[in-house]
């Protein structure tokens, strides 16, 4: 049985994952639709979203360690804020844009990875975001994420 590769190591690692929210955001404050919601996010922002997903992804905890940040700092970011589906499915279609732009890994099992992991964590963002008050503690740890049921190309 062949050792499982994390989906950060898969997706190619830090650089790839900042990368790619650099030239997500890039695409975001060019948006009609988006720029609004972000217009005045954090000069940081770009790179505690990578940190985040990397940390999710089985990568180094950058976003807990560094950036002294949690599954419920994250969260808090996103309540209250009353975002759209609307707004949420525009939100997917950038960053999938962007990935492909980047290069990013594209065999079917990762690219099923990410798109679970966008589809479960955006809805989650917009339903906090309807909520004046934070579900999640400060002790909850972070999520993580894996290849799911498709397994993955490591087993070919
Ligand atoms: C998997 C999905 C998502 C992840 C992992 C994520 C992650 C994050 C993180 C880590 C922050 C804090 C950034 C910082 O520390 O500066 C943040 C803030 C924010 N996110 Fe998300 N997010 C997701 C989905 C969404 C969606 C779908 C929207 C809107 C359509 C959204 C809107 C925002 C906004 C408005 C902020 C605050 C920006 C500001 O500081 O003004 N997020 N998000």
């Amino acid at each position: 049985m062949k050792e499982v590769p994390s989906l950060y190591n898969w997706a190619g690692g830090q650089a790839s994952l900042e990368k790619l929210t650099e030239v997500f955001y890039d695409k975001v404050l060019k948006d009609e639709l988006l720029e609004p919601v972000f217009r005045n996010m954090s000069p940081e922002h770009t790179k505690h979203v990578a940190h985040f997903i990397a940390e999710v992804f089985g990568g180094p905890k950058l976003y807990t360690d560094q950036d002294h940040g949690s599954h419920s700092n994250m969260v808090a970011h996103h309540v209250g804020k009353s975002l759209t589906e609307v707004q949420r499915k525009q939100w997917i279609k950038l960053l999938l844009d962007s990935a492909d732009e980047i290069g990013l890994v594209d065999d079917p099992e990762f690219r099923s990875a990410l798109v679970g992991y966008l589809e479960w964590g955006s809805r989650l963002a917009i339903l906090n975001s309807q909520t004046t008050e934070n579900p999640i503690g400060e002790s909850e740890p972070m999520p993580k994420w894996g290849w799911g049921e498709t397994g993955g190309p490591y087993q070919k």
